[in-house]
């Protein structure tokens, strides 16, 4: 029978927070305390909820959060005015404005206002140039969660076929870059694309980004196909048929319990990484 490994989000993302903790202590100990802003606008239940677990992940590490909270009726302006706040406040080493926002808003204006050294949500065009060319920049965190996952049980991504389904700003692009700068042949499925099953068939590794519950199904998988599902739908399901990819995959990821986790631990690290950039200034 083939062998088949869970990838453990959970395991990945302690293994990111054990390795920030004495981090967190050093920078405290030289008068720099990280902080990440969150800014949750409207009332969306399952983005309240994200926004509450990543302030929750900041104060279990000794990283400060500063929650913000807009109204439904926000404005692009009024939205923009608060992002222009934090980029001015010095003790903001992060921000993060949790998608989506409310229709009236124009989302990517208020995304394009983050200052690109506070952009460790990755969601800046600059932000994503620079992934995409691969500098040292903070790359999207979903992206970011499902390379860690894959260096974590040393999953070769050289010269393997890698399927992303999806093509989002925050999800489908910056990972199939990430992809690419490591080396795999990447094809980039979206609605458009035609004989998706065929092209999945084709794929060592199978991104699904495309935030249709259990949308990717296991007869579309070759046998041996490594499965990362980036999926968060609404009850915890993810982008793909779980049971089904299960019996065709050699690796995936659950849903909860995969991609989710350690997208948390990597917006918490690149919040570590740019406080230390910033008492790097100082010293
Ligand atoms: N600005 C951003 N907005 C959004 C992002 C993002 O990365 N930046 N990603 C998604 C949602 N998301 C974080 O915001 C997110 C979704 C789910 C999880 C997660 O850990 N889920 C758990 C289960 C949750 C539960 O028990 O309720 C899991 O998969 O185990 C983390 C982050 C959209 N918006």
């Amino acid at each position: 029978m083939l062998e088949k490994i869970i990838l453990d989000g959970n395991l990945v993302a302690n293994d990111i927070k054990e390795g920030l903790k004495e981090r967190v202590v050093q920078l405290k100990s030289q008068g720099i305390t990280p902080c990440l802003a969150t800014v949750l606008v409207g009332n969306d239940p399952s983005s309240a909820t994200y926004v509450k677990m990543k302030g929750n992940a900041c104060a279990r590490l000794g990283i400060d959060s500063r929650r913000i909270h807009l109204p439904e009726t926000t404005t692009t302006e009024e939205l923009i005015k608060t992002i222009n706040d934090l980029n001015d406040d010095e003790t903001v080493h992060g921000i993060l404005l949790q998608h989506p926002v409310p229709s009236q808003i124009d989302e990517r204006a208020a995304f394009e206002e983050i200052s690109l050294d506070k952009d460790v949500d990755g969601v800046t065009s600059w932000g994503y140039g620079q992934t995409a060319l691969g500098f040292g920049v903070y790359p999207s965190c979903t992206p970011a969660a499902i390379l860690k996952i894959m260096e974590y049980y040393n999953i070769e991504t050289k010269g393997k076929h890698a399927v992303v389904v999806g093509r989002s700003p925050i999800l489908g692009k910056p990972v199939s870059a990430l992809l690419l700068n490591k080396n795999a042949t990447v094809t980039t499925c979206h609605s458009y694309t035609e004989n998706l099953p065929k092209l999945v068939e084709q794929a060592d590794i199978v991104i699904a980004a495309v935030g249709k519950p259990s949308f990717i199904k296991g007869d579309w998988l070759k046998t041996g196909a490594i499965v990362l599902d980036a999926g968060y739908n609404p009850g915890n399901i993810g982008d793909v048929e779980y049971e089904s990819c299960f019996e065709k995959a050699s690796a995936i990821t659950p849903v909860p319990g995969g991609v989710g986790p350690v997208t948390i631990s990597m917006l918490l690290k690149h919040t570590v990484d740019s406080a230390e950039k910033k008492l790097a200034q100082f010293v």
